[in-house]
């Protein structure tokens, strides 16, 4: 099997619960919720995407012809030590090309594996922390995991049939809520924050790379 990966970078994972820790970027081509072409948005499941998924053009980016590749290029990435060895896979949606022989061989290569998924399609179960992010209009199959991240805000009900109560229900360690990064992101940023005034169980997350200007 081979993957096609727009690009791979060593950062800093901006979001969620464990912002702040060295990792490697795995970004995958393609999604299943949007093409990533500009005329496709509006009409798209998913409209507010700020990444571009089309194409293996990006940094490191290829059609790697096996895990034993992709593996190899982020310990590259990562450098000398084995210690805390970490990776984020993300996209587009990684689920749809995430297989065993990915997740044998980064964790053969010392890795704790991280997803970064749309939860529409099931997660794979060897894989060490599962982040889950809905779209409104998909329909959500992986309903469990490690951190629940809502962008905010989305249509009042999120999912048809499963309201913003409803979501805070599902099988996760952690609720959080990451404001919609758009032209109105300062309005955003306080509907999340009143947001959560109303609703202890989730915290407010920050795309703190974008503040850091890090990738
Ligand atoms: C680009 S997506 C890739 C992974 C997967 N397709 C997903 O949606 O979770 C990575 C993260 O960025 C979030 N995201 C995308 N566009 C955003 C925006 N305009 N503002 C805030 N977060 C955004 C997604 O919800 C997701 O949590
Ligand atoms: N630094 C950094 N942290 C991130 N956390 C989730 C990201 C993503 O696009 O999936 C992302 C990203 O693109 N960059
Ligand atoms: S599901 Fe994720 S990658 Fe796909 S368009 Fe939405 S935010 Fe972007
Ligand atoms: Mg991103």
């Amino acid at each position: 099997m081979s993957y096609a990966v727009k690009e791979m970078f060593l950062t800093l994972q901006g979001e969620g619960v464990r912002s702040g820790r060295r990792a490697v970027f795995l970004r995958f081509a393609g999604c299943n919720l949007w093409t990533g072409r500009e005329q496709d948005r509006a009409r798209a499941v998913c409209r507010f995407c700020d990444t571009d998924f089309v194409g293996t053009d990006g940094e490191n980016g290829a059609r790697y012809g096996s895990a034993g590749d992709l593996a190899a290029m982020a310990e590259h990435l990562w450098g000398p030590g084995r210690e805390e060895r970490y990776i984020v896979l993300t996209g587009g949606e990684p689920m749809l090309q995430v297989d065993d022989a990915l997740v044998e061989a980064l964790h053969g290569a010392g890795f704790e594996i991280a997803i970064e998924s749309n939860g529409t399609l099931p997660v794979h179960p060897g894989i060490d922390w599962v982040c889950i992010s809905p779209k409104a209009g998909s329909e959500v199959v992986q309903r469990s995991g490690d951190e629940l991240k809502l962008v905010w805000p989305q249509p009042a009900e999120p999912l048809p049939g499963h309201g913003f109560e409803d979501i805070g229900q599902w099988d996760f360690d952690h609720f959080l809520l990451q404001p919609l990064d758009d032209p109105d992101a300062d309005r955003h940023r306080e509907a999340c924050i009143a947001q959560v005034m109303d609703h202890p169980r989730w915290r407010l997350t920050l795309q703190t790379h974008k503040m850091l200007g890090l990738k």
